[in-house]
């Protein structure tokens, strides 16, 4: 990664993690841009006594919570929270995302979908006039061959995707399957998550449309910010 978007990325993280205030239940997204919210949370919380307590939305996310200091909390608790803060793939001029290169949006869409504020952290190559990054789908094993008729008949291309230093699927913290479907450029993205959605088996794919209204997109560049 070049200097100049680990720089963007840390510009968009601390600046959301300054946007949480005491009392806060936080959704905690899952990333490279989301860890520098969390150190930055974990820095206040040692040094400004700041009291929150985290959501997050994958294993690796809490691991490191747990090792910045970041209480905890679940969903079971706070059905509703706060803030959530997040990090995406791809961010069209509409607030459209694509997510889930982590293999977390199943997750991710729920932390959001309880969140009273979505807070999108990305460095500024992410942002593009028009969705056409490879859209993942969590599907269970059974439902994997409609899955991929599926996308082939929306003119897509399904992937299952393989581990890094795992022979065979990456399996994902829901115990499921990930499966990256190319579309190239995406016309309709609602449509798009609505057919993925519907699919029987299928617990998310990463098209997220329905949070535009309480979406805030932090776009970071190497000297600093812009809100969008
Ligand atoms: O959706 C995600 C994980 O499932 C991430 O938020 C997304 O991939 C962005 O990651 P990064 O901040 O490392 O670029």
């Amino acid at each position: 990664m070049s200097e100049n978007i680990v720089n963007s990325k840390k510009n968009a993280g601390n600046y959301a993690a300054d946007l949480v205030i005491d009392g806060n239940i936080v959704g905690l997204g899952t990333g490279s841009t989301v860890l520098y919210t969390m150190e930055r949370l974990s820095y206040r919380i040692k040094e400004e006594g700041l009291m929150i307590k985290g959501v997050p939305t994958s294993y690796q996310t809490a691991v490191r919570a747990r090792n910045l200091g970041i209480p905890l909390t679940t969903l079971d608790d706070f059905p509703k929270i706060d803030i959530a803060i997040d990090g995406a793939d791809e961010v069209d001029s509409d607030f459209n995302l694509i997510k889930g290169r982590g293999a977390a949006q199943t997750r991710e869409r729920c932390v959001a979908a309880a969140a009273k504020q979505f807070i999108v952290v990305v460095d500024e190559s992410k942002l593009t006039k028009k969705l056409s990054a490879v859209v993942p789908v969590e599907v269970i094993p059974f439902a994997l061959a409609v899955l991929c008729d599926k996308v082939k008949s929306l003119g897509g291309n399904a992937i299952v995707r393989e581990g890094v230093k795992k022979d065979g699927p990456v399996i994902t913290d829901n115990g499921q399957i990930e499966v990256d479907c190319d579309f190239g450029e995406i016309d309709n993205p609602e449509s798009l998550e609505t057919e993925l959605n519907n699919i029987p088996g299928v617990l998310s794919c990463g098209i997220f449309t329905e949070f535009k209204e309480k979406t805030v997109v932090i776009a970071g560049n190497a000297t600093g910010i812009e809100i969008l």
